[in-house]
């Protein structure tokens, strides 16, 4: 699948309300092992595709936790779309979790059921609890295959999700994540199974839904080029701080070394 993209400008970005807004938030998951994440401000604009980068152990999937309620926040604030994560009312964690795509390494498909039926899925939080083996409406479907052709595979609708490769798999996955209309998609390391090409491809989709339906897409990578490749900012943590805030095309793999120390930097052997 070919996409021509414009990226929106950072001016075009900024004119924008943020979705997210982290103020020194500060994560620990218990007192003994000390602050997991330390005074981190992001904010995340409509349309961006951020990619998170960092060592193991970082905080990137911590970070990405906090966005909705997962992680042991002890310090800052954290609103998403609205919502006040540090303080969420009764019934407000759910509404956020349904209306927050999430996109992960393994895919977390159901393997043994159809394409179709894993992106309706998507759907099921926000229309509440019903049988999953009829109750999805035709209009549900409809979207659901409308989904699956925007992703590129909605020819394999009927077949089993766990007969698709790994990169159908994660456009099962992102369709799946679109059927919730997202406020927000978290993608965590969602091309680490993948191979070089695949990655691209992969990558490419998520930043074009990021910037044709204006949902800001944090993404986490290990490896550095495909950050530089597909994103319009990077975001760098070290040792759970934010070291690096830009512009990706102010970027250099250089100006990066510093997240990783000569330790595991998502060089491009593979990439
Ligand atoms: N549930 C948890 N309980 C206790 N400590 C945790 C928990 N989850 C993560 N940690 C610790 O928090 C730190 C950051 O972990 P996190 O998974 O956020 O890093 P990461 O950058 O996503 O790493 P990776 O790239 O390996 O996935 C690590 O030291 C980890 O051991």
């Amino acid at each position: 699948m070919t996409t021509h993209m414009i990226a929106p400008s950072t001016q075009e970005l900024r004119l924008a309300l943020p979705k997210v807004q982290v103020q020194g938030l500060a994560v620990e998951y218990n007192d003994t092992d000390g602050l997991v994440l330390d005074g981190v401000n992001l904010d995340l604009y409509p349309g961006e595709m951020v990619a998170l980068l960092g060592s193991s152990g970082s905080g990137k999937s911590t970070l990405m936790k906090s966005l909705t309620g997962f992680a042991p926040i002890t310090e800052g604030s954290v609103r998403v779309a609205g919502y006040d994560v540090t303080n969420l009312k009764r019934g407000e964690i759910r509404d956020l979790r349904a209306r927050t795509g999430q996109v992960f390494q393994q895919f977390n498909l159901i393997g043994r059921l159809s394409v179709l039926t894993n992106v309706l899925t998507g759907g099921l939080h926000s229309s509440g609890p019903f049988n999953i083996l009829g109750g999805f409406t035709t209009a549900q479907r409809k979207r659901a295959l409308e989904l699956l052709d925007r992703v590129g595979i909605a020819h394999k609708a009927n077949d089993q999700a766990r007969s698709l490769s790994g990169g159908q798999q994660q456009r099962v996955a992102i369709a799946r994540a679109l059927m919730q209309d997202p406020q927000l998609i978290l993608a965590d390391e969602p091309v680490a199974s993948l191979d070089p090409k695949l990655s691209d491809s992969v990558l490419e989709l998520l930043r074009s839904i990021a910037h044709e339906d204006g949902i800001p897409v944090l993404v986490s990578l290990h490896v550095l080029p495909l950050a530089l490749r597909h994103s319009d900012r990077i975001v760098g943590l070290k040792h759970g701080k934010m070291l690096v805030s830009a512009p990706t095309n102010t970027l250099d793999a250089a100006q990066l070394e510093v997240l990783y120390d000569g330790e595991e930097n998502g060089d491009d052997t593979d990439h």
